[in-house]
């Protein structure tokens, strides 16, 4: 289980976040949404003890997050972030290697069959293929799919993802999504996303916790929490929500200023 209490941070004199608290649940899918600048990326850094809070505390399966070995963490908790690879000079393969890293004694050897793991992290993100490319030399979907098959060989439990769909096209979106919903299911991960897309938050998240103005707008099913006024209040935007016609989940449409004819539409 994961436990926020009471959780504030500042960052140069700006109040971040102040006193937030909540529990997430093993084995389920958690989306972060909230405005720009609002604190998303802030509060993963501070659930995987990347940033200390400047008040309250994290615990990870009842422990304070900062009393974990970072080594001891890192082979069930992994996190993918934004630009979070080695600028140049390895290959896609040696770059999904290093996350087996957490599991190699000081000599980089590893007793269990890494290159099973590696295999399979690469060709569930379709990388095969480029496996012996220099990773300098992909495109930024690509590359977003080679951090993804990176965190995959780690094996975690729990899975922090800052924004993972950035430079994705959308068949690479919901590529990416169906495969850590698909783990998620099969392998009870724990996920925590911060997402932008609220159509795909509401379509994969279990639950979505809403961040706005320093604390929690609301925080449970996206039926309970994607509303017009919501997003109106956080967001600022105009929308219309209606059920996905397979799943029911909620889905937005979002509302401009300008009339129809104004866009080059067609009116009624
Ligand atoms: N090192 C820093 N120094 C000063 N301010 C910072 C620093 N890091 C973050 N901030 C500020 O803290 C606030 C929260 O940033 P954070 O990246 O957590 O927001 P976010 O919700 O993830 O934003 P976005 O949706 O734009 O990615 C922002 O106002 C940001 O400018």
């Amino acid at each position: 289980m994961i436990e926020a209490r009471r959780l504030s941070k500042r960052i140069a004199d700006k109040q971040i976040l102040r006193e937030i608290s909540f529990t997430m649940q093993e084995g389920r899918m958690y989306g972060i949404i909230g405005p720009n600048g609002v604190g998303k990326s802030t509060l993963l850094q501070l659930l995987t003890g990347m940033e200390p809070p400047t008040a309250g505390d994290v615990l990870l399966r009842d422990r304070v997050v900062g009393a974990y070995k970072r080594k001891d963490l890192a082979k069930w908790v992994a996190v993918l972030q934004q630009g979070g690879l080695p600028a140049v000079g390895f290959t896609v393969r040696e770059v999904v290697t290093m996350g087996r890293f957490p599991y190699q004694n000081w000599l980089g050897e590893e007793t269990s069959g890494s290159g099973e793991v590696v295999d399979d992290a690469l060709g569930s993100m379709g990388l095969l293929e480029l496996q012996h490319r220099r990773i300098d030399q992909l495109s930024g979907g690509e590359r977003q799919r080679v951090a993804l098959a990176k965190v995959m060989a780690q094996e975690p439990e729990l899975l922090l993802l800052d924004e993972p769909t950035t430079y994705l096209d959308i068949g690479y979106q919901v590529q990416l999504l169906d495969t850590v919903k698909k783990w998620q299911r099969e392998r009870g991960l724990t996920v925590i996303a911060v997402l932008h897309d609220l159509n795909l938050a509401a379509h994969y998240c279990d639950e979505l916790l809403v961040l706005h103005d320093g604390g929690i707008e609301a925080y449970g099913p996206p039926s309970e929490v994607i509303r017009p006024e919501l997003i109106q209040t956080v967001f600022g935007a105009r929308a219309i929500v209606l059920p996905h016609p397979d799943t029911g989940v909620p889905q937005i449409l979002l509302q401009s200023g300008v009339q129809p004819g104004e866009l080059g539409c067609r009116g009624e």
